[in-house]
């Protein structure tokens, strides 16, 4: 049975749902916080269920031996290291919808609670103050707000704030005329969003092109008085040049939820005046909460049962009900990645996957990864489909997939082209309806091959002998030859054998095959024909 820790304050509605759909839970919502104890158990665990406050970074990955899934119920990732994640074969899930308009609301209510200086005006009358005069706001009526981010949370701040009569412009590079108008916003350039705006509110994630997006020039670029709010992420401003334009007067107001360092016990925004700050509250409803618990857990639970992928961050989706039917060939696709991978022993420059017919319309994306996978295994053994797509980047591979309707006599197949410095080799294979790949073509020549966990792979000018030689050999020194199969691409052309066998051939034996003449190369092959 799976395990999987809860480290941080989820919903128990996670809780539950793990344990009905068969995956046992350890619910401990502080450790997160203490990177040593999380570490010293993490080994332990299949999936780790977290929130913001559990940081999980290259130290803790390393860690992690048996983890396959990180599951972040909410949406920001920025505290789990993904490159890490994705070469130890880790799969990061978020739930990206489950929070956005419990985190739009909080944008807006800061905006107002900045707008009317709530927070203060509360304080003071609660003091007995009653400082009618002290508190003048502003409305927000008619006034522009820049919307830096349109993505879910940011087109939901937008249409309310289009409902509060205000106007929005937008910026977001992926940001379309089209979804633009139909939000009823305009889209504009970032500078003229400085320029224009009466309040901005942020609803990026933190990048490397984000990060500090709000700084001293920008701030000099935007109105005078101009309120900025940000749900987002704390990274996105720079918190010492808002503190000096506020103290300026350059910003009139500020509504805070995240900050630089969290817990953000101590800051230089603490105690301005018209800085509006909440502990990163943003998606903390009770509403939201169950949203993402709940979906957090239904998804991780798929993955470790069912092998459904959905919401990753660095693994293609595959639905539940597509998971039964791709899995074979998933399969087929690792079986073709790991025979060339094994028979090629130049550095591959450039990677071709064909998908022929039926193969053409399933979810390639899962299927390149699992050939990209089953050809690295040969020389890094620890990959997945996970960390297959980036280790092949980082070696600057070039792949292209192609999909094509049906071709020949089969509903569909995938071929594999490997090209390296020296040579190109092929090979295609396709699922028969009981669900076992089979080899249907290598090197060109047509067959049509089982896979068995023990093979040895020989090439050889098709001449006569060549079956009695191998048998020969092989029986002298006493290799089981369980099964045969042979092809050619002519008469007397270029010729193979697949042998089938119980046992990994033999060093001693392989060596005196190669010595033989009529062959031209003897390569011992092992497939994992059982595993998922
Ligand atoms: N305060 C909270 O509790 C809380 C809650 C939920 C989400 N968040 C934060 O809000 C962020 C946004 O969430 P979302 O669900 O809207 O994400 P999203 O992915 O739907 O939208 C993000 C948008 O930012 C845009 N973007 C990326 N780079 C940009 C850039 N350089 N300039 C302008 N736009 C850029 C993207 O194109 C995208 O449209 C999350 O990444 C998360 O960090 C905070
Ligand atoms: O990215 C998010 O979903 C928010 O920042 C929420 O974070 P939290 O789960 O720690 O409240």
């Amino acid at each position: 049975m799976p395990r999987v820790l809860v480290s941080d304050a989820l919903s128990t509605t996670a809780v539950q749902i793990f344990k009905d759909r068969g995956v046992e839970v350890d619910y401990l919502p502080e450790i997160g916080k203490d990177k040593d104890k999380l570490a010293a158990i993490i080994g332990q665990y299949d999936g780790l269920a977290i929130r913001s406050a559990t940081k999980v970074m290259a130290k803790l990955i390393e860690a992690a031996t048996n983890l396959k899934v990180i599951g972040r119920a909410g949406i920001g990732v920025d505290n789990v290291d993904i490159p890490a994640a994705s070469r130890k074969g880790i799969i990061v899930m978020n739930t990206p919808f489950g929070n956005s308009i419990t985190t739009a609301e909080h944008a807006v209510a800061l905006m107002f609670a900045v707008a009317r200086q709530i927070p203060e005006a509360n304080a003071s009358t609660h003091a007995g103050k009653w400082e009618k005069n002290k508190f003048m706001g502003v409305e927000i009526t008619g006034k522009t707000l820049g919307v830096i981010g349109c993505g879910n949370i940011g087109s939901i701040v937008a249409t309310r704030a289009i409902g509060l009569k205000m106007h929005v412009v937008g910026f977001d590079p992926f940001l379309s005329e089209s979804r633009a108008a139909e939000l009823g916003i305009e889209k504009v350039e970032l500078d003229e969003l400085f320029a224009r705006a009466d309040f901005i509110t942020l609803h990026t994630p933190l990048t490397d092109k984000t990060r500090n997006i709000v700084n001293a020039a920008s701030i000099a670029k935007m109105k005078d008085g101009v309120r900025i709010i940000n749900c987002a992420r704390g990274g996105l401003i720079v918190e010492a040049d808002l503190v000096e334009a506020l103290k300026s007067g350059k910003v009139a107001g500020a509504g805070v939820d995240v900050f630089e360092v969290e817990p953000a016990t101590e800051n230089a925004l603490f105690h301005m005046p018209n800085v509006v700050c909440t502990p990163h509250l943003g998606a903390s409803t009770s509403e939201a909460q169950e949203n993402v618990a709940l979906q957090v857990a239904e998804q991780m639970s798929d993955y470790l049962i069912k092998g459904a992928v959905s919401n990753a961050i660095n693994m293609p989706s595959i639905t539940a009900e597509e998971a039964p039917r791709l899995k074979p060939f998933v399969k087929l696709a690792e079986v073709l990645g790991a025979f060339v991978g094994q028979v090629t022993e130049d550095p591959i420059k450039e990677v071709e996957i064909l998908f022929d017919g039926s193969t053409a319309s399933m979810n390639t994306k899962a299927l390149t990864s699992a050939t990209l996978a089953g050809l690295i295994r040969p020389q890094v053994s620890d990959v997945n489909m996970v960390s297959a797509p980036i280790m092949v980047k980082e070696r600057g591979i070039i792949l292209s997939e192609v999909r094509r309707d049906k071709s020949g006599v089969f509903d569909g197949y995938i071929k594999l082209t490997v090209k390296t410095e020296h040579m190109t080799r092929s090979i295609a294979g396709t699922c028969f309806s009981d669900g076992k790949p089979r080899f249907i073509q290598i090197k060109g020549i047509n067959l049509d091959a089982e896979v068995g966990q023990h093979m040895l792979y020989t090439t050889n000018a098709d001449v006569p002998g060549i079956i009695g030689l191998l048998g020969t050999i092989c029986g002298s020194r006493g290799v089981n030859i369980a099964n045969f199969q042979l092809g050619r691409d002519r008469p007397g052309g270029d010729a193979i054998a697949l042998l089938y066998l119980d046992e990994p051939f033999p060093q001693d034996v392989l060596a005196e095959l190669r010595g033989n003449p009529k062959i031209d190369s003897a390569k011992p092959l092992r497939f994992d024909v059982n595993g998922g």
